[in-house]
């Protein structure tokens, strides 16, 4: 990357790259899994890149952070156990810890490099690591999922990266098959899923997985982060067998007015909100066509 811009290619969009203008960069590095970097940019903030793609920006996060945490963990009465697995930087550390009914988060990450560089150059992201409740796994998802006991968790968020690379197996089914064993009945799963404008093939899989696994409801939500090519990146919200999910209403409100979201310093929410939590999975006809009709 030269000092200029960057432009983010990838075999994840063909034909399209969208890009910033660096100011300067501030860490480059190489870890056991994938390719790290950091660079100022002139107006979105700091920037973390893995494998030459986007994870966030200052000035965006929020949209991905707040929404990733709060679709699912607003959707059932009273979290009390959470697992994050991939999510690294610290965000969804940083949104979880605004419920106050939540008493243990874990979070595996596979990448150390990731952690310390986000501790480094992220701190208003990488402050979820503050929080007495978090256990912090250096590890491979898939093996800590396999080894969680039945019924672990109320909650379980996959902040991974995207299928091609290190995060490949947190896209197939044995993975969703051990989710599903690690929460409890009625338990809720979001997880990172891609773009309806980019990747509805890979939708259309991830949804027939999700149906043959989660006997609960499978649910597509999405949002805006202008940093993300195609503008847009979604979640797959899924349930399992046990108490009614209904996700689109929220049951469990943390609004901005909200005291409880306001608490600590990590600052008020910025983005989530419970109406934009219901629209997040109203859906456009060319994609409702191939997640609802499944
Ligand atoms: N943990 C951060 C999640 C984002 C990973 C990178 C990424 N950026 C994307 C843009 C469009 C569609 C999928 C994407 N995946």
């Amino acid at each position: 990357v030269i000092p200029g811009w960057f432009s983010e290619i990838s075999p994840m969009w063909p034909g399209e790259a969208h890009s910033l203008k660096v100011e300067k960069i501030l860490f480059q590095g190489k870890s056991d899994y994938q390719d790290v970097m950091v660079f100022q940019s002139a107006t979105y903030g700091k920037v973390l890149v893995l494998d030459g793609v986007i994870q966030l920006t200052e000035r965006d996060e929020c949209a991905y952070q707040e929404m990733i945490t709060h679709l699912p963990l607003c959707s059932i009465p009273n979290p009390k156990k959470v697992l994050v697995v991939g999510g690294g930087d610290g965000g969804v550390l940083r949104e979880v810890a605004r419920h106050s009914s939540v008493e243990h988060i874990d979070i595996c990450e596979i990448d150390k490099m990731v952690v310390d560089v986000s501790k480094e150059f992220f701190p208003d992201v990488a402050i979820g690591y503050e929080d007495p409740r978090v256990t912090l796994h250096i590890g491979d998802g898939v093996a800590f999922l396999k080894a969680a006991p039945e019924g672990s968790y109320d909650a379980v968020i996959v902040d991974s990266s995207d299928p091609i690379g290190p995060a490949q197996e947190l896209f197939e089914k044995p993975f969703f098959e051990s989710i599903a064993k690690a929460l409890r009945p009625g338990g809720v799963v979001c997880t990172q899923a891609e773009s309806m404008w980019l990747h509805m093939h890979i939708i259309e899989d991830i949804i027939t997985n999700c149906r043959q696994v989660f006997k609960g409801s499978v649910n597509y939500a999405w949002t805006t982060v202008p940093t993300y090519p195609s503008g847009v990146i979604g979640f797959m919200l899924c349930s399992t067998e046990g108490p009614e999910v209904d996700f689109k209403n929220p049951v469990n409100a943390i609004d901005a007015n909200d005291n409880e979201s306001q608490c600590k310093s990590v600052g008020p929410l910025k983005f989530y909100n419970r109406e934009i939590h219901s629209a997040a999975f109203c859906l456009p006809s060319f994609a409702k066509k191939v997640i609802e009709a499944k």
